[in-house]
């Protein structure tokens, strides 16, 4: 007999309002590092979802000393909280900022890496995509949240959009509500390319670590809105529905929390 999934318990999000952009670059690197020792020595892999976007380049301390000989890298596994599809040479592809920045400068095996499947419609990429996971669940490569019965990564690093937007997920577009689907796909992006897969909220919120990277002026109204004082009297944004059942990191810049009291 199924078990009726357990009710979560939530904690409140970690909010670490650095000095600099290095900053945030120096204490995220510390905080991956850490997690992927505790993840590995806990159940043997560390599996990260990455954003594209500026959140690539504010990784660039892990692949440095003393992250890069530290790290055990053949046991992350790789995937993509959203992805545009186009080829994985394109420019707009978020597989290649991710290889050209971060992955092709560190030893995690190729058959670790779960991109897109090229060619494919966005329906049948996002289908696809999560079919993938399914089975990576199945046969117990990634494990099962508990509350959910989604899949439950051990961290998602999480960029955010100047309006809000994390992943694929717009505000006025329905893919944010999605309940039952894990990947959802949008053929209307209002930030280019317009053609996308998402993962969707019920599976983000299933991670057992999320850090939202948040660096820039441009972002601070954004910032403003999820963590100011009226937080919670507007439509919210989609970054204030990122509410893992695990923990919840924020680490921004003083540009990025300039218009906070
Ligand atoms: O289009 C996207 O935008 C967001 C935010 O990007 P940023 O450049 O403002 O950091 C990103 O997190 C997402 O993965 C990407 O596809």
């Amino acid at each position: 007999k199924q078990q009726a999934p357990s009710k979560p318990i939530m904690t409140s999000p970690k909010i670490n309002k650095l000095d600099t952009e290095e900053h945030v670059a120096d204490a995220l690197a510390a905080y991956v590092g850490d997690l992927s020792a505790k993840s590995i020595a806990n159940h043997g892999s560390f599996s990260v979802v990455l954003s594209g976007g500026s959140l690539i380049d504010t990784m660039r301390k892990l692949v440095q000393p003393p992250y890069v000989d530290k790290i055990d890298w053949k046991n992350w596994l790789i995937f993509w909280l959203d992805e545009r599809v186009v080829p994985l040479n394109h420019p707009d592809s978020n597989y290649k900022l991710a290889y050209d920045g971060f992955l092709s400068k560190v030893p995690i095996p190729n058959s670790n890496i779960y991109t897109i499947k090229e060619g494919l419609s966005p329906e049948e990429t996002a289908d696809e995509y999560e079919q993938r996971l399914k089975q990576l669940v199945a046969n117990k490569t990634l494990k099962t949240s508990n509350a959910t019965g989604f899949a439950n990564f051990d961290l998602m690093l999480v960029g955010m959009g100047p309006e809000g937007h994390v992943a694929s997920l717009f505000c006025w577009h329905f893919q944010r509500f999605e309940k039952q689907k894990w990947v959802t796909f949008i053929t209307d992006s209002p930030k280019s390319p317009p053609q996308r897969i998402t993962f969707t909220f019920p599976l983000i919120n299933s991670a057992s670590e999320i850090a939202i990277v948040v660096t820039g002026e441009d972002l601070a109204d954004a910032v403003k809105v999820a963590l100011g004082k009226h937080a919670n009297d507007y439509y919210p944004l989609p970054v204030q529905k990122v509410a893992p059942e695990g923990n919840l990191t924020w680490f921004l810049d003083k540009e990025a929390t300039s218009q906070l009291n």
